[in-house]
């Protein structure tokens, strides 16, 4: 038997309910908008790429299932970070959804991972050449860390400390081919209801400190984070103005805090127009200049280039539709893939690079939103690195 949150002999404590647990999910969400836990469920046979192909399988899939608006049959999953990957997504039909309040928050013990990556800084550097050159004006770097699971410690405990820590975000676990993928999102890339359409970017940030409860007034004052973050707001606006009628995109942004960062958002909506549900609105910005940078192309390319490894589902999408197209797809951010067999978890954070960024301010960004997951995972309060003192 191997070591591991999954492994331990530790009584699993009900995580998202008294009735529903993480570890029986196929797919759960935990989010403000309530709870969506899904077992079993049959995958899709989704073609690679091409958005309109992705939303077709899913019409067809809801059809061939015979489902109607409001039976509470959903497709559920996630889209990987590459236009050009495949996403994994099922019909599900053992559903339970209703509201969800956040667990209290449990103390834990504490242990530090702080990986020291000059790579991750020399690619930074290698981005702000190709800005200053005019190749593009934003991308997106992530890097990677990788830490032994706790041993002690259930799934159901760490998603329960992962969703008391971020209980505005969407907390998820969603079983795919590499592994549990698990995180708190904070970021919402489309939602549709019988209200209308929401996107809300995020994009410009500082760590948050221990106990700050205002947002820091040098990331309100920051002209590059404005920019950088106005890129992402612009580039979702004009993607999203066909898709809908009377799309409302406030002048300037409000900070959002998480359990560790602070960013500036901008909460998009609209009324979409007939036919367009929650994954065409999600598909058709994806992937956010927020999680790329722009030009997207070029920005893709150089992610392609800088980074070890592809980012598979990180920076992609995870959420749910139903057969009306309600439904909410966010970014999966502050994630971590925990593989139980080699008791291993797998973090990605990334920091968005502009001409004014510094390597070692979106180093320490990165840093901060490792915290996120790794808190969660050793069960800190308090992240233990990331935030400065
Ligand atoms: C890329 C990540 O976060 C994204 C990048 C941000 C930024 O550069 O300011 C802010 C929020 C997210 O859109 C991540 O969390 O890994």
């Amino acid at each position: 038997m191997s070591a591991g949150l999954a492994t331990t002999a530790a009584a699993p404590r009900p995580a998202v309910g008294t009735d529903v647990r993480w570890e029986d999910a196929s797919f759960a969400v935990a989010a403000p908008s309530g709870l969506v836990h899904a077992t079993g469920g049959t995958p899709l046979d989704v073609p690679r790429g091409h958005e309109a192909d992705v939303v077709a399988a899913v019409r067809e899939a809801f059809r061939r299932n015979g489902s109607r608006p409001g039976d509470g049959s959903l497709v559920c999953g996630v889209v990987p970070f590459d236009p050009d990957g495949t996403a994994e997504l099922s019909l599900v039909r053992d559903i339970v959804r209703r509201p969800w309040a956040p667990p209290a928050a449990g103390a834990g013990r504490t242990t530090r991972e702080v990986p020291d990556d000059p790579g991750y800084r020399a690619a930074v550097a290698e981005a702000l050449l190709r800005i200053g050159a005019g190749d593009l004006e934003k991308v997106v770097l992530a890097r990677t860390l990788d830490t032994p699971l706790p041993v002690g410690s259930t799934v159901g405990a760490y998603l329960d400390r992962l969703a008391a820590a971020n209980p505005h975000g969407w907390t998820f676990a969603v079983r795919t081919a590499a592994g549990l993928l698990t995180g708190a999102s904070p970021e919402l890339v489309a939602a549709v209801d019988g209200n209308g359409l929401v996107s809300h970017p995020l994009a410009g940030s500082r760590p948050r400190r221990a106990g700050e409860t205002g947002p820091p007034a040098d990331l309100l004052s920051s002209t590059k984070d404005h920019r950088e973050h106005a890129l992402v707001v612009d580039h979702i606006a004009e993607r999203l103005a066909p898709l809908t009628h009377g799309l409302d995109v406030p002048a300037a942004p409000v900070p959002t805090a998480t359990d560790t960062m602070w960013h500036l958002g901008t909460r998009i909506t609209g009324t979409p127009r007939a036919g367009v549900g929650s994954l065409d609105a999600a598909l058709r910005i994806h992937p956010t200049p927020a999680v790329s940078g722009v030009p997207v192309e070029a920005a893709l390319d150089l992610v392609r280039t800088l980074e070890p490894a592809p980012r598979g589902n990180y920076a992609g999408l995870v959420g749910w539709t139903d057969a009306a197209g309600h439904g909410e797809w966010a970014l999966v951010l502050r994630c971590a893939l925990l593989d139980t067999g080699s008791g291993s978890a797998r973090l990605w954070a990334g920091a968005g690079v502009v001409a004014g960024s510094t390597p070692d301010a979106e180093h320490a960004e990165t840093a901060a939103k490792f915290a996120t997951a790794l808190a969660a995972l050793t069960g800190d309060d308090r992240p233990t690195e990331g935030p400065a003192q």
